[in-house]
């Protein structure tokens, strides 16, 4: 967030209308009102970024207020600068200046051009373009046809005025043309404040493309193709009036009433925007074109500058108090402010990519076959070293044998003309024997490691003197001697100057040479962690970790798989037994449903039985007996299938070992009903006879009504117990079916508690399973990482491989080089005795 700049500038006050009253002083970055005696008057003092008096010049408001938007616009920041202020205050005069005094459009337009030219990696482009805002039309300058544009926004663009025409411009000469054609068709009149007074608002605007130039870097895709676009407006207020004091009419008028109405709005914007973020609500930017055209530069993405003109005329005071209140708003609003960048589609392209690539970088990060891939590539990686290593070393193997070779043949040479005669220097034959002696003790002479022969021309070939070849000697290197002055690795070795140096000197026995810094530096050193790993031994071990990942991985798989079945399976072993469940709950909920029937049938049979006894006037009769009697075993019956109902409540084993026992006490029970009732019957009957036959001797004394009654009672009594009998048949019958019921909830019970428990193993195995399984998954985890850890040591291994290789191919450059300098040296040398020699050395000697 970047504030507004706000800066107040003084026009100086036009003579005739200085007055002896008030005055505006200017101190610092403060005005302020004050009494002509010098008494500040309270209230009216106002600082801002800058306050510039009637004696600045355009130049130094430029500097200090515009300069640095300028040249942010440059480097893709949009920016806007504008003078505001009352008519004939100095706006224009700041903005466009005189022949003398150029103004800030002017200055701005040379600076940039000055400033692109310090830009040497980046391209620009830049078109202009200048349109006037004339009684609330847009017409463009540069192109009078263009009249009444229209104002658009878009995504792209943001927002922009239709159909102006920009201009490509290349220089500032070109620019300030532009604008001076520009100017022609600008709206000025005569009021009777300005002479020449702007009817309208102008703005210039430039547009700054610029691309950075190709540096080749592929992946710095915001610095070579996106392309930074910034707009730059540089506009000239019409003067706020009083139509009044201008004393407008007709067109005037007009002009006036539409200068006033779009600076309102632009009052207005700028005061919403000063309450701050939280309470300016609504920004009413499209009350005018002008403050839509300003819209970004008011509260958005642009670097702004606002120069609030003043006239200091004492008759301007109260137009300067709303100039400089309109200032003190202005200064509240902060931008927001960003370099615009525009990526073309070859950057997006290359942002894209880079971004898949990371994110396949980071999503395979950890990935075991991104290892595997890893290790295939080093593992070929070494393979190919180990050949061309192989090949250094058949290549060195040869170079040797031929060297030898050729020593051979020197020697033979030599000998043949020492047979002859033909050299018999005796510094000659002192090297000879020196060349004898350091054979024989070469720690002797590697204590003098600066030794040279000198004079010796032939002291070089000392080397032959080593037994071994060069491969037979690596070999053996353990049991070398640790005397060699040579350095300790080929990275030295390789150093030009050094091995020159060496070279020199004891460099002549070439064997050592070869062995000590291979002695040194040998690709599995005595004190590598894996001591006397071989090339081969190390591919075989990395095959090996290979295998072992794989099986790992297999073995991985593999379990999380079983893993998920057994999940399965427990999922739906736990539906099963849920669903079993329910199923038990509705068959223990059957005894206690019978257990209700019983109690209502129970309540049946006694309200029947009390309301059959209270037929029964005779308490000892053998109906109230009967009656009696079978009350109570029904009583009896009820209770005993009562408590056997509580019982099957209560736990299903207890019900199911006395259904047998109820099931025969309520046989009893009813055999016992049966016995009474057909005691009773007999004892009935024959009372009935005997009353029969007392009943006739009365009736044949007192007549039948009697008789006739007792009849219908017995009727009536005996139908009772029919009833009874039949009810209680029923009952029977309830209970059979009931008790038949019972055994089969018993039996499902006891099929679904089998069920139920064979579930219960199963699912207790099944956690076991897992359980298992989980453990052996954390095992295996821990194998494969153990695995990969190994395989990363393996990996710095082949790296640390790899380096030594490439050092020994340096180092055998290297050689290879001292020893064509060597054989030229020979040759030379041989050359040089021939030339002594009077008999001629053989031709293929020195070839
Ligand atoms: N700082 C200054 N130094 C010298 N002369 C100035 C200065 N400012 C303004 N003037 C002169 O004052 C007169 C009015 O200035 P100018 O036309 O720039 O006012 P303006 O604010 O643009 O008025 P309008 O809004 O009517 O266009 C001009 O003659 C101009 O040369």
């Amino acid at each position: 967030m970047e504030k507004i700049c706000v800066a107040v500038r003084v026009r100086p006050a036009v003579p005739q209308e200085s007055s002896s009253g008030i005055f505006w002083r200017v101190e610092d970055n403060r005005v302020s009102l004050h009494r002509q005696h010098g008494t500040p008057i309270s209230g009216v003092s106002y600082a801002f970024d800058h306050v510039f008096d009637e004696t600045c010049s355009n130049a130094r408001v430029y500097e200090l207020l515009t300069k640095d938007i300028i040249h942010a616009a440059v480097e893709g920041f949009n920016g806007t600068v504008f003078a505001y202020g009352q008519t004939s205050s100095g706006k224009t005069f700041t903005m466009n200046g005189s022949a003398t005094n150029p103004g800030i459009i002017n200055l701005a337009v040379k600076d940039i051009f000055e400033k692109i030219q310090m830009v040497s990696d980046r391209e620009f482009l830049i078109r202009v373009s200048y349109m006037e805002l004339y009684n609330e039309e847009i017409n463009d300058l540069l192109a009078v046809e263009n009249q009444k544009l229209q104002i658009h926004e878009n995504l792209e663009r943001g927002i922009f005025v239709a159909g102006l025409r920009e201009e490509i411009v290349n220089n500032a000469e070109q620019v300030l043309k532009l604008i001076e054609s520009g100017e022609v068709n600008r709206h000025f009149g005569e009021t009777n404040m300005n002479v020449r007074s702007s009817r309208s608002h102008t703005i210039f605007r430039m547009v700054i493309e610029s691309k950075g130039k190709d540096t080749n870097s592929s992946n710095d895709y915001s610095s070579t193709d996106a392309i930074r676009v910034s707009v730059l407006n540089l506009v000239d207020l019409a003067g706020s009036e009083r139509i009044a004091k201008t004393g407008a009419d007709g067109v005037r008028l007009k002009e006036g009433k539409h200068i006033n109405k779009s600076l309102m709005a632009l009052g207005n914007v700028i005061n919403k925007l000063s309450d701050g973020a939280k309470q300016r609500g609504h920004i009413p930017y499209r009350d005018s074109k002008l403050t839509r055209i300003l819209q970004p530069a008011l509260g958005g993405n642009a670097k702004t500058s606002i120069i609030c003109t003043i006239a200091p005329e004492e008759v301007h005071v109260e137009e300067t108090k709303g100039t400089l209140q309109f200032a003190s708003r202005a200064k509240r609003i902060t931008n927001c402010v960003q370099v615009n960048e525009i990526l073309t589609d070859a950057a997006l392209l290359k942002r894209q990519k880079l971004e898949i690539e990371e994110l396949r970088r980071k999503l395979q990060g950890s990935h075991a076959e991104v290892l595997e891939q890893e290790i295939l590539k080093l593992r070929n990686d070494m393979l190919k070293y180990e050949l061309e290593r192989e090949k250094l070393e058949t290549e060195l193997e040869e170079e040797r044998r031929s060297r030898k070779e050729r020593d051979e043949c020197f020697r033979e040479q030599q000998m043949r003309i020492q047979n002859h005669n033909l050299v018999t220097s005796s510094d000659s034959d002192k090297c000879s024997e020196e060349r004898d002696s350091r054979r024989q003790s070469p720690k002797e002479e590697s204590n003098n490691s600066n030794y040279i022969c000198q004079g010796d021309v032939f002291g070089t070939p000392c080397f032959k003197a080593a037994p071994n070849a060069f491969v037979v000697k690596r070999s053996n290197y353990s049991g070398l001697p640790d005397y060699s002055p040579l350095p300790d690795s080929f990275s030295n070795v390789a150093d030009e100057d050094t091995w020159l140096k060496m070279n020199k000197g004891y460099i002549a026995d070439l064997d050592s040479l070869q062995m000590t810094p291979a002695r040194k530096v040998q690709s599995f050193p005595p004190n590598d962690a894996t001591p006397g790993c071989s090339n081969g031994k190390c591919r075989e071990e990395v095959q090996k970790l290979k295998r072992q990942l794989e099986l790992v991985t297999e073995e991985k798989d593999e379990l999380q798989r079983k893993y998920t079945e057994q999940i399965q399976l427990n999922e739906q072993l736990t539906g099963e037994i849920s669903e079993l469940r329910q199923e038990a709950l509705v068959i223990q909920e059957i005894p206690r449903r019978l257990c209700e029937s019983v109690a209502s049938c129970k309540d049946f049979y006694e309200d029947l039985l009390s309301t059959v006894q209270s037929f029964s006037t005779e308490v000892d009769s053998s109906t109230a007996k009967l009656l009696s009697s079978t009350s109570e075993i029904g009583s009896s019956l009820f209770s005993t299938l009562e408590t056997h109902f509580s019982m099957a409540m209560d736990g299903y084993k207890s019900f199911s070992g006395n259904d047998l026992l109820i099931q025969e006490q309520c046989k009893g029970l009813c055999e016992q009903l049966k016995s009474t009732v057909t005691a009773l019957v007999l004892s009935e009957t024959a009372n009935d006879n005997k009353q029969v036959k007392n009943l006739q001797c009365s009736c044949d004394n007192k007549g039948c009504t009697q008789g006739g009654e007792t009849t219908c009672w017995k009727e009536e009594l005996s139908n009772e117990l029919n009833t009874i009998k039949e009810k209680y048949d029923e009952l029977e019958k309830e209970l059979d079916l009931n008790n038949k019921l019972l055994d089969a909830s018993k039996e499902r019970y006891d099929s679904l508690e089998l069920e139920y428990q064979r579930l219960k193993e199963d699912r207790d195995s099944l956690h076991k399973k897992v359980s298992e399984s989980s453990q052996t998954l954390a095992l295996v985890t821990n194998q494969k990482e153990n695995v990969l850890k190994d395989l990363n040591a393996e990996v710095r291994k082949r790296k640390g491989l790899e380096e030594e290789i490439k050092q020994f191919g340096v180092a055998f450059a290297c050689r290879q080089k001292s020893l064509v300098s060597f054989h030229s040296d020979l040759k030379s040398k041989l050359e040089k005795l021939r030339a002594q020699s009077p008999i001629s050395a053989p031709k293929s000697l020195g070839e």
